[in-house]
Order: structure tokens, then C-alpha cells, then sequence
């Protein structure tokens, strides 16, 4: 046998494991890096965050990404040369951390890397009839293995869309096995740069789990950020936003897409919900002219009510539905009185810290768990093609030699 299949297979045997997991979300703010004791596998999984951190990303990596991110041209050499490039920094990242933490690297059994999306395109998005879903997710799992020395477990998306699925939200696994609970029904929200949600009802009941791309959450906030405010990346606190009015006609173009009107679940990213839409919004509407302070405002409200379209749809469906949000717009206050104002079905909103996981680092966690099914899964617990959520064991193994 192959020594590497041997340490796997010892890994795969083990009652708990060291994974570390690692998130590059469509904010493009840093590298989420979680360094997670995961114990036992399937409905049973036990996880401690042992340590976490966002590694941030300067500007050259920003620059960098942005030159394809979201692009339907771009230069494919640039791509191409990209694809390892970001693998050898997110592994150079992860040898920085483990070493601020003091972790041997041969402590580790895995990592699990999610990679940088760069373009996301469900059928309902494109207009291909002879193709079907696709995404694309670049930092190259092997040099991560090599850079590192620890073999790494990536590209997990591939599966779900080979399998019938549209390649997101994965989230819903790690929340079924990690977060279901039989006392309350839950809905985990997400808030990063597109908004997400898995509804677990307490029944417990695999067939009713339910998962979705909401549509933006900070996406387009950060993009008008990033273009009016120089060397600003977001809006902090929500100072700009909370300095404005909501401009209700801009508003209602806003909603107005027919992303909106389509049935959950759903998929979407920063190739739909971007300047252009906003812009083709302000022409609608004739509201080109309006302060940067009421944009905000705006936006701010745009993403509050699409997220609680989506809260109250689930809402309205189980009764008493506690939210547990997790993402950094958690951090953006305004947002977040937006949602407890718009939601009359939810019953609370807390944070995932409430039921023990750093908000920021959920979605870094949740990979640790898709590798730890991957390695030592023993049988699929969701398999709902018709409702998005496809029974598959998803990850590709990289060796460090
Ligand atoms: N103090 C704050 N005030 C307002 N917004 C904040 C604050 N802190 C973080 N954010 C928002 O959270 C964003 C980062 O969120 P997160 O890291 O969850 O996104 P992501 O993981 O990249 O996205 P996705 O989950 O869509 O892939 C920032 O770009 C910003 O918009
Ligand atoms: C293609 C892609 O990277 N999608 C992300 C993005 O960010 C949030 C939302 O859109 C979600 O569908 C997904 O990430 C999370 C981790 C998921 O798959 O559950």
C-alpha cells in the first residue's frame, strides 16, 4: 500500500482528527484558516475550534483576483498562472499560522481547502442549453500539499454539480451533522458576500433539510465602498449607510430581479449582484444622482430585505425558527436591526458562538467537516437531489510527494 493511503486510511480510523480548514470567501478579505480537532464522523461529529485566524490578503493578491473574479472575459493566461499562485500562498499562510500557533505540521491530518471562486454559473444563470451548472474554484490543491507537507483534501464543489447539483450551497452539510437539533427548528444564515441559509427543522427529518443562496449580503455594498471611498473595503460599522436615507424607488428596482422570483433553492454570486446591477437599478429610476450616503443606505436595506423575504418564507413554514448567523455581516449593525425589524416569524436571532462556533470561522469549519466526511464518513445522511442537496462524498486528495 501506499504510505499516504496508509496515513489515510489511520487517519480515517482514528476517533478524532486535526483538520485544518480553510475558506477564501467572494469578500476577497483574507483566508479564513480554522485548525479544528474533529471527533467521530456523520450525525455524531464533535468539532473544537483549537485555533482561528483570517490571514488577510494585501492588495496585490486583491488586484490580482479582481482581474478575473466574476469576469466573463478575462485573460486566460492570467488564470492560468493564478491557479497555483493562490495554492502556493494559501499553503505558505497555513505553514505561517501553524507556526504563530506552535502545531507540527505532522500533527495534522488533513486540510481541507475550499479554493477562490472565481466564476459561479448555474443553468439559470447562463443562457448554454447543451451545459449544465458550473463553478470554478482556483488555488490548486497540490501546491498546498507540497508547500506544506500535509496532504490536503480540495475542489469540493466539482462532485455536488457532477452529481446533479449546482455546486452550493455546501454549507447544509456540516449544518445538518454539526447543528441540527431536535428541540428547536433552525435556520443557519450566513451573511457573507452572498447570503446563504439551511433550514433544520427539529423533527430531525433529512428530507425537510433545505438550503439556498439568498442573493447579496455585503457584495455590493463592498464594491461601492471600494470604488467612492478609497482604501476603504467595506463600510465599518455601517457608518456610511446609517448616514443616509433609503431611496424607496431605487429600492424596488433593486428587488426587482428575476433572480428573486425564482423558486428556493438557488444559487448566485458577485457575477449577478455587482456594480452593473446597481447602476442599471440607478437608470431605472432615474437615481444616478443620489448622495453615496443614501446609496448605501439602500443597499444596506436591499440585502436586509432579501434576506428576510427568505427568513419569513422559512419562517412561515416551522414554527418558532431561531436564526443563527455567522458571517461578517453579523458585524454590520445596521443590517442586522434591519433583519430583527423585517422578520415577524422568527422567533430569536443569535450567532452560531451561541451553539459553540466563532461566527467567522464557520464556514472554514464547515470544510473540516466535508474532509472528515470524505475521509471517514461512513454513509450519506442528506440526499435530496430534487431539493438541491445531492448525496455525495465530496473532495480530491492531494499528497505532499
Ligand atoms: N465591522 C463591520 N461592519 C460592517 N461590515 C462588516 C464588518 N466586518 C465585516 N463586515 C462585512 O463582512 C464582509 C466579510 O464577510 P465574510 O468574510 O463572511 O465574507 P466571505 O466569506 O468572503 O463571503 P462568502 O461567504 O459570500 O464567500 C466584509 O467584506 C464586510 O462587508
Ligand atoms: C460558488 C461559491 O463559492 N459560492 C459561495 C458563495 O458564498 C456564499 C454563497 O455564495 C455560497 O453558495 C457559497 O459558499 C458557501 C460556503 C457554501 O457553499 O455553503
Amino acid at each position: 500500500m501506499h504510505p499516504h493511503i496508509a496515513a489515510l486510511y489511520n487517519s480515517a480510523q482514528k476517533p478524532s482528527r486535526l483538520i485544518i480548514g480553510l475558506m477564501s470567501g467572494t469578500s476577497l478579505d483574507g483566508l479564513d484558516v480554522a485548525l479544528c480537532k474533529v471527533t467521530g464522523a456523520g450525525i455524531n461529529t464533535q468539532i473544537e475550534v483549537l485555533n482561528f485566524t483570517t490571514v488577510e490578503y494585501n492588495n496585490d493578491y486583491k488586484t490580482k483576483i479582481k482581474q478575473v473574479f466574476a469576469k466573463r472575459e478575462c485573460d486566460l493566461e492570467l488564470v492560468t498562472l493564478l491557479h497555483p499562485w493562490v495554492g502556493k500562498l494559501h499553503g505558505d499562510m497555513v505553514n505561517q499560522c501553524l507556526h504563530t500557533w506552535q502545531v507540527k505540521p505532522a500533527s495534522i491530518d488533513v486540510i481541507a481547502s475550499h479554493g477562490q471562486t472565481i466564476y459561479h454559473c448555474p443553468q439559470s444563470q447562463h443562457n448554454h442549453k447543451s451545459f449544465t451548472n458550473g463553478t470554478l474554484q482556483i488555488g490548486d490543491s497540490d501546491q498546498i500539499a507540497v508547500t506544506t507537507g500535509i496532504t490536503t483534501i480540495g475542489d469540493f464543489r466539482q462532485k455536488h454539480i457532477a452529481a446533479g447539483g449546482e455546486g452550493a450551497p455546501l454549507a447544509v452539510y456540516g449544518d445538518y451533522l454539526f447543528f441540527a437539533n431536535p428541540n428547536e427548528n433552525r435556520i443557519l444564515l450566513n451573511m457573507g458576500g452572498i447570503a446563504n441559509l439551511t433550514f433544520l427543522p427539529k423533527s430531525g427529518d433529512a428530507n425537510s433539510v433545505f438550503s439556498s443562496d439568498i442573493g447579496p449580503g455585503n457584495t455590493i455594498m463592498d464594491a461601492y465602498v471600494q470604488q467612492h471611498f478609497k482604501g476603504m473595503h467595506f463600510d465599518d460599522d455601517a457608518k456610511i449607510a446609517k448616514a443616509g436615507n433609503v431611496n424607496t424607488p431605487l429600492l424596488n428596482a433593486l428587488c426587482g430581479n428575476d433572480f428573486f422570483k425564482l423558486e428556493l433553492p438557488k444559487t448566485t454570486g458577485p457575477e449577478v449582484f455587482n456594480l452593473a446591477y446597481l447602476h442599471a437599478a440607478q437608470l431605472q429610476t432615474n437615481t444616478q444622482h443620489l448622495s453615496h450616503e443614501d446609496v448605501m443606505a439602500t443597499l444596506n436595506m436591499f440585502s436586509a430585505r432579501v434576506i428576510a423575504n427568505a427568513l419569513n418564507e422559512c419562517g412561515q413554514s416551522a414554527k418558532e425558527c431561531v436564526v443563527y448567523a455567522s458571517g461578517g455581516g453579523i458585524h454590520n449593525p445596521l443590517l442586522m436591526a434591519h433583519l430583527n425589524a423585517l422578520c415577524p416569524s422568527i422567533k430569536a436571532f443569535k450567532n452560531t458562538d451561541d451553539l459553540g462556533i466563532d461566527p467567522d470561522a464557520k464556514e472554514a469549519v464547515l470544510f473540516a467537516i466535508l474532509a472528515n466526511e470524505c475521509l471517514a464518513g461512513e454513509q450519506q445522511h442528506l440526499n435530496n437531489t430534487a431539493q438541491g442537496i445531492v448525496g455525495v462524498t465530496m473532495g480530491k486528495v492531494s499528497f505532499a510527494d
